[in-house]
């Protein structure tokens, strides 16, 4: 081994976790699908990379929404790249997150004892589709504004806690700057930290548990 591996091992004994890491069997009925959960995470990956740059020059403000996506779009350097790969990326993350489960489903990969894998990639499901919905809003252009009146009046129809609810979504009777502000939150903090907790629970459980078995 090179000397800077001895090195660190002398001090670290990292041997146990390189051994762990790199000398894993892969059954051979583990074929290409089996790679869909890594792609829908390598989307996210670029989700967080383009949006932690966009974050230096979108504004979260209702007046200053529209104009700083269209500065990024015309003078940020490769701006429009950004913005293009974070909106393809952000389709992509929820066709191969829909793949993914087809391919866990079809191969009985949610059976005993994976259940909780099962449970962790519902949770991410709804997590990565509000990704989807709150980022969708920020723009502030025409179809933003009406999907986000829609969107936030839907639970409306739950009886009793309904409107609370809307409201509480809203930051307000109305659609406007409390939720322009609330789904910038939710979608550049609480969501990222969310997903990170249930992404760690999914592949914790995987690797314990190894790929289910074949057919
Ligand atoms: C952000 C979304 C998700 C990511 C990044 C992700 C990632 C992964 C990865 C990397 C694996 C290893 C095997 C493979 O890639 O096929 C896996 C396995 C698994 N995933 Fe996901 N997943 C996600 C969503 C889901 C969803 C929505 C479900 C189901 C509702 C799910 C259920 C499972 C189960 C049960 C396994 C174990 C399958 C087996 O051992 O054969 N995951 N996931
Ligand atoms: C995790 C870190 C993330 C950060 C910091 C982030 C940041 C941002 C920012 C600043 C914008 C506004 C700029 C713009 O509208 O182009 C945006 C828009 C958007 N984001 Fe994200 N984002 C992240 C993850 C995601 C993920 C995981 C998804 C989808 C699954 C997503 C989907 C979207 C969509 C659809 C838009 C609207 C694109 C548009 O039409 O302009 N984002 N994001």
């Amino acid at each position: 081994m090179s000397k800077v591996y001895d090195w660190l091992d002398e001090r670290l004994e990292i041997t146990p976790f390189v051994d762990d890491a790199t000398g894993k069997f892969i059954p051979p009925h583990v074929n290409i699908f089996y790679c869909l959960g890594g792609v829908t995470l390598v989307c996210f990956l670029i989700q967080f990379a383009t949006g932690f740059a966009m974050t230096f020059y979108y504004r979260p403000t209702v007046a200053e929404a529209f104009e700083s996506v269209n500065y990024i779009m015309t003078q940020v350097n490769f701006g429009w790249l950004l913005r293009s790969i974070h909106r393809w990326s952000a389709s992509m993350m929820v066709l191969m997150m829909i793949l993914h489960t087809f391919r866990v489903y079809l191969t009985g990969g949610f059976k005993k004892p994976r259940e909780l894998t099962w449970v962790t990639g519902v949770i991410l499901a709804v997590l990565t589709v509000s990704f989807g919905v709150t980022g969708y809003s920020l723009p502030w252009d025409q179809v933003g504004y009406w999907a986000v009146k829609i969107v936030s009046g839907v639970p409306s129809a739950i009886p009793v806690v309904g409107d609370l609810l809307v409201q509480l979504i809203r930051g307000g009777e109305a659609v406007g700057q409390g939720t322009l502000t609330r789904f910038y939150s939710l979608h550049t903090f609480v969501l990222p930290w969310l997903i990170a907790v249930f992404m760690t629970m999914h592949f914790l459980m995987i690797r314990r548990q190894g790929i289910s078995g074949p057919l």
